[in-house]
């Protein structure tokens, strides 16, 4: 069994690991050290994706606040580091299937806009940490998705040409930054809830499973 692409670059919140009850926890943390109310879960996932500072940015915004996100970074950054592992859990068939790749010599990286010092101990602590030659993260670089540029790193630094390099996730930014890039670009439709209409946007395929991925032609 062959796989159509020789590098795939994935996405993390949303597509590879369920980490939104520890984010919306982060963030409530930090909304109750201010002194505002908790938020549900459901709501603050339509914030994450586009790194740490948007989120913050959205909730206090959303509260009213007229706080910036500057001003609070830090705290949240302390509640982020104590609920990153409360909860996370990897989507269903992310090790088979990551395996399955490996195993058709498939090289693999992530792509995140997550704050970076947060994204190996969850890896880590996922067991998946090992299949991944390269590692962005929100602030690795001086861009981040939907800029290209995060991508491109990766692409170079597995050697691969973009066109060639599959991008995997399950939302806007993923989306966009990997047009930009002039990358395919696989949806899961599992992610995040959020405006964004995945099955319009016009990617190579939208899954409603991560070991879809495995079948693709
Ligand atoms: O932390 C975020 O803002 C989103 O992270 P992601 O890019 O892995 O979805
Ligand atoms: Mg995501």
């Amino acid at each position: 069994m062959t796989f159509p692409f020789p590098a795939v670059l994935f996405d993390l919140d949303g597509t590879l690991v369920d980490s939104a009850s520890d984010i919306a926890e982060a963030v409530n943390r930090m909304l109750a050290e201010l002194g505002l109310p908790r938020v549900p879960e459901a709501r603050i996932l339509g914030w994450i994706g586009e790194g740490a500072h948007q989120l913050i940015t959205s909730a206090l915004r959303d509260a009213g606040s007229t706080l910036d996100a500057d001003a609070v970074y830090a705290r949240f950054m302390v509640h982020y580091e104590a609920c990153l592992l409360l909860d996370p859990r990897l989507y269903d068939g992310v090790v088979d299937t990551l395996q399955a790749l490996r195993d058709r010599g498939v090289r693999m990286a992530v792509c995140t806009n997550k704050p970076s010092r947060f994204v190996p101990p969850l890896l880590a602590a996922m067991g998946i940490d090992g299949y991944f030659e390269g590692v962005v993260g929100g602030d690795s670089l001086a861009w981040r998705k939907p800029d290209p540029r995060p991508l491109l790193h990766l692409a170079a630094q597995l050697d691969v040409e973009p066109a060639r390099c599959l991008m995997v996730g399950d939302s806007e930014t993923d989306f966009a930054a990997a047009r930009a890039a002039g990358m395919p670009v696989v949806l899961v439709s599992y992610g995040y809830p959020r405006s964004f209409d995945l099955h319009a946007a016009g990617a190579l395929a939208v899954i409603d499973r991560f070991g879809e991925l495995i079948g693709l032609e």
